[in-house]
């Protein structure tokens, strides 16, 4: 049995980055910025007005003899349009929020600090001094030509589309979502829309891990439920060969009908079975042709947790990210885990932070098979291998999985 160090490794290890495409900016959302973006051009692009006011010279601004200066206006500029003359020595031009500084003027002065007799008004009263540079956002100070503004790698969220859009990025290179094929093992495992039999329970898995994965990022694709033999197993990898990743859930334990691995080795290969974890010890990972394979237990807890360990990891690293890990952070366990693992035990918890540190709560009945022991749960504590009681009040390392990769 390998760690989950070597596990994690090994899997990566074996993972491409997808391929580039150009998308919309508007359907990069979400995606991953593949190529650097460089500024192509000074943002803002030219001098221009913070306020809406006068252009004037801040030498016309000084107050001699408690009169304040009285300048003649000699047009407006509005955003949007250039002054077709220069500002000079006692005059000032109107000017609006965002339009471009017309020559000669070295500052503007707000509107409120001035007085004048109306919008057509031909002069203006200067009721503050103002310095040289004042409410003028100067070209290049946002973003400068050349500058690296955006590395690859970047996820595109809100605000990197705005700043795309900004630098007129109408078209983004980003990489490819994965697809990935989703398939369910067992002759127990039924259709949620169908009544319960004897013996027989519902497909959680292949939903749980269908969500899971578009809240990743990519795009599953349910294949259904094997059955226990060969031939079916055959039959639905055949439908899974174009896609990025195939993910299964059952039939990687020791049991008579745990048939994945055969499958594996008939058409692929193992590179690694068990790994020393609880839940998920049984997690199988190899190819079937030449895609990848991660076969995940089918206890529905287990199933969960390594995916979130493995199976997020490896389409972060698909779909281009750098960060592929979620932070880890020390937090107390109130309540303690009395259940003994000697495998190292992801206990499902729920963080919060309380006077100025994290506390955590388990959600209860660890096994595997306990659905509800996911609900509420926002963090898996880490109770290192070997079989230890955490007693209450004592701190352990916790995943937490409502954070982002990047925030580590
Ligand atoms: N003799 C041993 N038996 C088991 C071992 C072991 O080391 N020696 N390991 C146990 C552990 S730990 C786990 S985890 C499970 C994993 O077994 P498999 O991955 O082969 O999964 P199955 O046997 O097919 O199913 C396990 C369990 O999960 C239920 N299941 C399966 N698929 C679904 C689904 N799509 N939705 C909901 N539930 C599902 C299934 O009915 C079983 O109850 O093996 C232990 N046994
Ligand atoms: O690994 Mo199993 O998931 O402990 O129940």
């Amino acid at each position: 049995m390998i760690s989950v160090e070597e596990a994690l490794a090994r899997i990566l290890a074996e993972i491409p980055t997808l391929p580039t495409i150009h998308v919309p900016l508007p359907e990069a959302l979400g995606l991953v910025l593949a190529e650097d973006v460089i500024a192509q051009e000074d943002i803002p692009p030219f001098n221009n007005s913070a306020m809406d006011g006068f252009a004037l010279l801040s030498q016309d601004s000084k107050i001699h003899a408690a009169q304040p200066p009285r300048l003649r206006v000699t047009g407006s500029v509005a955003a949007g349009y250039v002054a077709d003359h220069a500002v000079e020595p006692g005059t000032a031009m109107r000017i609006m929020t965002g339009a471009p500084v017309p020559p000669g003027a070295d500052t503007v002065i707000q509107v409120e600090l001035t007085r004048h007799g109306g919008p057509e008004s031909d002069w203006v009263e200067i009721l503050q001094e103002v310095e040289p540079g004042n409410n003028i956002r100067p070209a290049g100070e946002d973003m400068q030509r050349g500058q690296l503004i955006l590395p690859r790698g970047t996820e595109i969220g809100a605000w990197e589309i705005g700043v795309l859009a900004t630098l007129g990025w109408a078209s983004v290179p980003v990489t490819r979502q994965a697809r990935v094929a989703i398939l369910g093992t067992g002759d127990e495992v039924i259709e949620i829309d169908q009544p319960l039999q004897p013996g027989k329970i519902r497909n959680s898995n292949s939903y749980l891990l269908e969500a899971a994965v578009q809240r990743a990022g990519a795009l599953p694709q349910r294949l259904g439920v094997a059955l226990d033999t060969v031939e079916s197993l055959r039959e639905k990898f055949s439908q899974a060969l174009n896609a990025d990743l195939i993910l299964t859930s059952g039939g990687v334990s020791v049991g008579d009908f745990d048939l994945v691995k055969n499958i594996m080795s008939e058409q692929g290969e193992v590179n690694f079975w068990r790994i020393n974890m609880r839940p998920g010890k049984p997690v199988a990972f190899g190819h079937i042709g030449t895609v990848p394979l991660l076969g995940l237990p089918g206890n529905p807890v287990s199933s969960a947790v390594t995916f979130e360990l493995f199976g997020r990891p490896v389409l972060r690293k698909l779909q281009g990210h750098t960060h592929l890990l979620k932070p880890q952070v020390e937090v107390t366990v109130e309540d303690g885990v009395q259940e003994r693992a000697m495998r190292r035990h992801y206990v499902r918890a729920y963080v919060t932070w309380h006077n100025g540190h994290f506390v955590a709560r388990t959600t209860g009945n660890q096994g595997s098979h306990m659905m509800t022991s996911l609900l509420q749960a926002n963090a898996l504590l880490i109770v290192p291998e070997g079989g230890a009681i955490v007693q209450p009040g004592e701190t352990l390392k916790a995943i937490m999985l409502d954070w982002p990769e990047n925030a580590s």
